[in-house]
């Protein structure tokens, strides 16, 4: 059984199913643009790397590449604009991760929260899906110079905690989490249910990959 010190988990994918806030707020956003609708199939690949990016990728209609810098300083805006008044209206927690969380901390686990998502959207989003106050740091996308895959955000955590890498665990769903808690000599389990812009989890080679959150109860120790 596993007993890290501290242990940090994703949101979008992991903790919250956020596609459809974030798929109505692309095709509103195309809709003002005077563009037509991708679709949440379509939206749910293109998660993980941040609004910015979520917002490039809906206005070239795919994952690799960059629009006309134009075309994205108009579409930037107004997505943002829509975000904000759609952050947790369609999201959910996915199931067996309020059993999950409550394991961790009965547990005794420090948990934290590390993310792509800007802040600005993060901390309403945890606070209205009611787990907020689980977290004793939320490390967002803008929060630090450098974002997931990079290891700073997960280093930064560490340190907040007090914690040597060897001794963290990261919980995500998509390959910026592998490479982010490799790079940073974290352990990493993956969700199988998450955003992996289409793949399969399981080919970026994670520690473990489970289900549900529940499951949890099969790999970390519940007792120092
Ligand atoms: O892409 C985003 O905005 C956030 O994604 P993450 O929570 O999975 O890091
Ligand atoms: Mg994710």
């Amino acid at each position: 059984m596993l007993r890290p010190k501290m242990i940090l988990i994703d949101v979008d994918g992991t903790l919250v199913d956020s596609v459809p806030d974030l798929a109505f707020c692309v095709d509103a956003m195309m809709e003002r643009l005077g563009r037509p609708p991708h679709g949440e199939a379509a939206v749910r690949n293109w998660v993980g790397n941040g609004v910015e990016r979520l917002v490039r990728r809906a206005l070239i209609g795919q994952l690799d590449g960059e629009p006309d810098e134009a075309d994205f300083e108009a579409a930037l805006p107004i997505f943002l604009e829509l975000y904000a008044d759609n952050t947790s209206k369609r999201s959910v927690l996915y199931p067996g991760v309020i059993e999950g969380i409550a394991f961790m901390k009965g547990a005794g686990y420090q948990l934290g929260c590390v993310t792509n998502k800007a802040a600005q959207f993060t901390e309403p989003l945890l606070r209205d899906l009611g787990i907020r106050e689980n977290f004793g740091l939320v490390v967002s996308g803008d929060t630090l110079p450098k974002k997931k895959p990079d290891p700073m955000p997960l280093l930064h955590a560490a340190q907040h905690f007090g914690v040597e890498p060897a001794e963290a665990l990261m919980i995500g769903d998509s390959v910026s989490d592998v490479k982010a808690a490799r790079a940073a000599g974290f352990g990493i389990i993956c969700m199988s249910y998450g955003y992996n812009h289409g793949q399969d989890i399981r080919e970026a080679n994670p520690d473990a990959v489970i289900d549900a959150m529940v499951e949890l109860k099969g790999l970390l120790a519940a007792e120092a």
